[in-house]
């Protein structure tokens, strides 16, 4: 999901503010935190770290914010009581000739078809109710929908005054790159639809908010490290699919926490391929994709905005300032902070180098062993993901292996953390009981 500092400024919203945390329904750790050093201090990548932290560029305006409306299922898609939901389908159908053409009466599609109707898309959003409304972006207004079937969709329609050439040809490479993937942690694909000025493109429902609501605490807990290193490697193995395993590598160029979904298990979804494109085929030579630059300030590829070529490597950039955002809770850009700490990932990198990685870490978050190490490996991952020069950074499959290996370690240390924790309670209530 695309922000409203998208570099393409079509941005009406997004859902929260940037010093939300500090007015946040979610319990706070307190942090005395000044009194400890990293290990990063003795650690060799620190003066890599330094230069990444220098390397950032700092010309990015605030995101502007409105927080998001939540629709339950029982209380919007019950079945109606009257005919008020097709009596309005029909209303709007005709005003708008919807009816007109033998094509559009078409009321169901063919099995597997993924060409929607218009009266499909008015039944399944009740006429586009604003009851059932969950969200504006760039692209234009998202309802929750109901299929005939039962299934939960998300509707995207674009919007009208915005329809230009432009965005016909971003609905063109939704269409294209969502019509050919399909991987656990993506958004799947439903089918779209092209009606005279309509373009709407139907996805799967994803329930429980964006990953930048959950940093935010808007659903009321706050995600513990492990959830966040689970999402990590969700978000991994997506863009590594789409990276190596689609028909042709796909390049995503949006990867952010507000374009990351969450289901109710709190596994990631990765949304959003409007500005998806396809990466430069490497049988033929290629290396890059020349292209305008698109994206979200904060997380672009500094090289991909100096020489406009587009490579894997641009959502490895993303990926790592999404990394930083996850350990630190903030976004990428704190414009109400002071200068030093409002480029996030710049930030961190120089606390990292440092050795003082352990004051970035989320204040929300417990200061355990197992904490402390994840944070100092995650870190020295997102330290080689923002490499200024792309060659020196990771694939997106090493990143997603070592993050395996970190998430390994990290429930080693937590299982032994958790069992030195009860015999230590153990031997306690023993002594008192002598
Ligand atoms: N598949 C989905 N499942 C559930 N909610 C969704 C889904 N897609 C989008 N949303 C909701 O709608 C909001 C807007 O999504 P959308 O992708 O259109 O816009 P955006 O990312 O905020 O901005 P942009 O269009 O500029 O990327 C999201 O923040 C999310 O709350």
């Amino acid at each position: 999901m695309k922000s409203p500092n998208s570099i393409y400024g079509r941005r009406d919203s997004v859902r929260s503010t940037p010093d939300r945390v500090t007015n946040s329904p979610c319990s706070f750790y307190s942090t005395s935190s000044s009194s400890h050093k990293s290990t990063s201090q003795r650690n060799p990548v620190k003066i890599a770290a330094r230069s990444v932290a220098g390397a950032f560029i700092t010309c990015f305006t605030p995101p502007e914010t409105k927080p998001s409306k939540g629709v339950h299922d029982s209380d919007e898609f019950k079945a109606p009581s009257d005919a008020s939901g097709a009596g309005s389908v029909r209303r709007r159908g005709s005003n708008r000739g919807i009816y007109s053409s033998s094509k559009d009466s078409i009321h169901t599609r063919e099995p597997g078809s993924s060409k929607f109707t218009m009266a499909e898309i008015y039944k399944a959003t009740r006429s586009f109710s604003p009851s059932v409304k969950i969200g504006q972006g760039g692209f234009g207004t998202v309802y929750k929908g109901r299929l005939e079937d039962g299934t939960f969709v998300a509707v995207k329609r674009a919007k009208k005054s915005v329809y230009d050439k432009h965005l016909g040809i971003e609905f063109q490479s939704e269409i294209r790159t969502l019509a050919q993937v399909e991987h656990l942690n993506l958004v799947k694909f439903y089918g779209y639809l092209e009606h005279e000025d309509e373009r709407i493109v139907v996805v799967e429902y994803v329930p429980n908010g964006t990953l930048r609501e959950h940093l935010d605490c808007m659903h009321g807990s706050i995600l513990d490290l492990a959830a966040r290193l689970d999402i990590a490697i969700d978000v991994a193995h997506a863009v590594t699919y789409l990276h190596m395993y689609t028909d042709h590598p796909i390049i995503h160029r949006d990867i952010k926490s507000s374009n990351i979904l969450l289901t109710e298990n709190l596994r990631a979804k990765v949304a959003d391929f409007g500005f998806a494109r396809l990466a430069a085929d490497s049988d033929s030579g290629a290396t890059h994709v020349s292209t305008q630059v698109k994206g979200t300030a904060g997380y672009l590829d500094p090289e991909y905005l100096r020489t406009y070529q587009l490579t894997e490597k641009s959502d490895v950039y993303s990926f790592g300032v999404l990394m930083v955002e996850l350990v630190t809770g903030r976004r990428p850009i704190e414009p109400k902070r002071e200068l030093k700490e409002r480029i996030t990932a710049r930030w961190a990198m120089k606390k990292f180098a440092d050795g003082d990685a352990l004051l970035i870490l989320d204040p929300r978050l417990e200061r355990t062993a197992a904490n402390n190490l994840a944070l100092e490996k995650i870190l020295e991952l997102a330290l080689q993901c923002l490499a200024p020069r792309r060659q020196d950074r990771p694939s997106m499959r090493r990143c997603a292996e070592i993050l395996w290996s970190i998430r390994k370690d990290y429930r080693e240390i937590s299982a032994s953390d958790i069992h030195s924790l009860s015999s230590y309670s153990i031997r306690s209530t023993s002594l008192r009981e002598e």
